[in-house]
């Protein structure tokens, strides 16, 4: 059967999904009911297979009729699609079972056993199961987190534990990133006979413990490039750590600390390169934007700022399990709050799509850090219908021309472990239909003392705004 021929909705065919989607919702979505998938030889397309990633399947029967035999050898195998679909299901943990219905002889004379029937049945699986990608080490790590709301951090409260530190600094792709970048800025801002002469002026903005400072450090190392480095942390906690750091590598000839916050410091000279990393999983949702709005009166007219710009992405989900868990807690508050996610028991409905972009040094500065964005995302005709529960939220950054990272799944730069998504509930969950179009608006808000963001979807049904005036979520300027 082609995707074409696949009609969800026809008398000929009932969409399993729309069966078990009217039964979870006439149980109000309660927690624990969960679904046993039966499987069969002809599969639904895979966007309509996809929703299943976000639904509690905890088991998937394998009727032994799916299964084929080649011609030569009596040799049982599985249809690619359903591999592939075994697959998947061991990353949702899902419990596969083999139903023996009718067990054909020639298929137990492959098996060479007629006292154990389903052994060539189950070895199949387990082959599936035992080729699968072997679990990193950081997938281990984030295994108890999965599915798991976590609140995002709020810029100016969160920073003063070293755990948020120690988690930020294991992430080597991120500080090799802006090693790369700070070196190729630098490159080009000194050219080669002047290098002995020219020391670059670089601010590293909130330096944290100085991870950033030694990347800047090592690029001038690799450039053959001098330097003159201010380090700017407005933590007073974290600057004791900071002047340790410097101290212990005899940096001091090099690397100034200065305990302030940024939009205090009255920079002594005005810098090059402006290194920082302000970065949410949002893009802005850290207060990028406004930080580096105060750094750059110390820019030189020219001058660089690392990153150089970033964008936001949105993408709505299926997520029922998330969706519960703010639910459970019967308060708006969790129902509109932005979370981190690592997001794992969730169906991604249609590709992502760009919402904010910010760039630095900004050309004037009266532009507004506010923002408003409408997304019109369309379901695929082969999805069939499905339930939002809300959008993921993603970022790409340019650091440096080339030099790029980002989270965005279909560009995202691997082993990047130091953001998780975002998510941003819904407080009733939406029905789409196949080839719909799902309306959503977004705002970026701002007033003298806080950013927040609020949303709605305004099609094909109408929501509440979420979290008008950053009632329940917000970041403290
Ligand atoms: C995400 S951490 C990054 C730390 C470090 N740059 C790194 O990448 O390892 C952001 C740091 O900026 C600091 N910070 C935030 N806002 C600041 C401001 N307005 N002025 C100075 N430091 C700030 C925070 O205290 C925190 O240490």
């Amino acid at each position: 059967m082609s995707n074409d021929d696949y009609r969800p909705l026809s008398n000929a065919l009932v969409d399993s999904w729309e069966t078990w989607n009217s039964f979870r919702m006439l149980c109000d979505h309660h927690s624990q009911l969960v679904v046993a998938l039966d499987i069969k030889r002809v599969l639904p397309p895979e966007n309509s297979l996809k929703r299943w990633f976000g639904e509690p399947v905890t088991a998937a029967i394998l009727d032994t009729e799916i299964f084929l035999t080649k011609a030569r050898g009596n040799t049982l195998y599985l249809p690619k699609r359903h591999q592939k679909l075994i697959a998947d299901l061991f990353h949702l943990d899902t419990r596969i079972v083999i139903s023996e219905i009718k067990v054909p002889t020639s298929a137990q004379s492959a098996a060479g056993s007629k006292s154990q029937p389903l052994l060539a049945y189950w070895s199949q699986v387990s082959n599936i199961y035992k080729q699968r990608d072997p679990v990193s080490e950081q997938e281990r790590s984030e295994f108890y987190t999965r599915d798991i709301l976590q609140p995002s951090l709020r810029p100016s409260r969160n920073y003063s534990h070293a755990i948020s530190y120690d988690d930020h600094e294991k992430d080597l792709v991120k500080y090799l990133h802006y090693e790369i970048a700070i070196s190729r800025a630098l490159l080009e801002r000194v050219p080669d006979e002047r290098a002995s002469v020219i020391a670059t002026v670089l601010v590293v903005v909130g330096a944290g413990r100085g991870r950033l400072v030694h990347a800047s450090l090592k690029a001038a190392e690799r450039t053959g490039r001098k330097l003159r480095v201010y380090a700017v942390e407005k933590n007073p906690q974290t600057v004791i750590a900071l002047d340790e750091l410097i101290r212990a590598n005899n940096w001091d000839n090099t690397v100034s600390v200065v305990s302030s916050d940024v939009r205090d410091w009255s920079a002594p000279e005005r810098a090059d390169i402006l290194v920082s990393d302000f970065l949410g999983s949002f893009g802005d949702n850290e207060l990028s934007p406004e930080s580096l709005d105060a750094a750059q009166r110390f820019l030189e007219k020219d001058g660089i700022s690392i990153p150089s710009s970033y964008t936001s992405f949105l993408q709505p989900l299926t997520a029922p399990k998330l969706y519960q868990e703010a639910k459970a807690r019967k308060d708006i508050l969790h129902s509109e709050s932005a979370c981190l996610v690592n997001l794992h028991n969730v169906a991604r409905l249609t590709p992502s799509q760009q919402v904010f972009t910010f760039s630095h040094p900004k050309c004037s500065d009266n532009q507004s850090n506010q923002r408003y964005q409408k997304l019109e995302f369309r379901i695929p005709t082969d999805t069939g219908s499905a339930m939002v529960h809300g959008f993921a939220g993603y970022f790409n950054a340019t650091l440096y021309k080339s030099v790029l990272f980002g989270t965005e799944p279909s560009t995202m730069t691997p082993n990047l472990n130091t953001w998780l998504p975002m998510f941003f509930p819904l407080r009733t969950p939406i029905c789409v239909h196949r080839g719909s179009i799902l309306e959503v608006h977004f705002w970026r808000c701002v007033d003298s003392r806080k950013v927040w963001y609020e949303w709605c979807v305004t099609s094909p049904s109408s929501s509440p705004i979420h979290n008008c005036n950053g009632r329940s979520c917000w970041m403290d300027l």
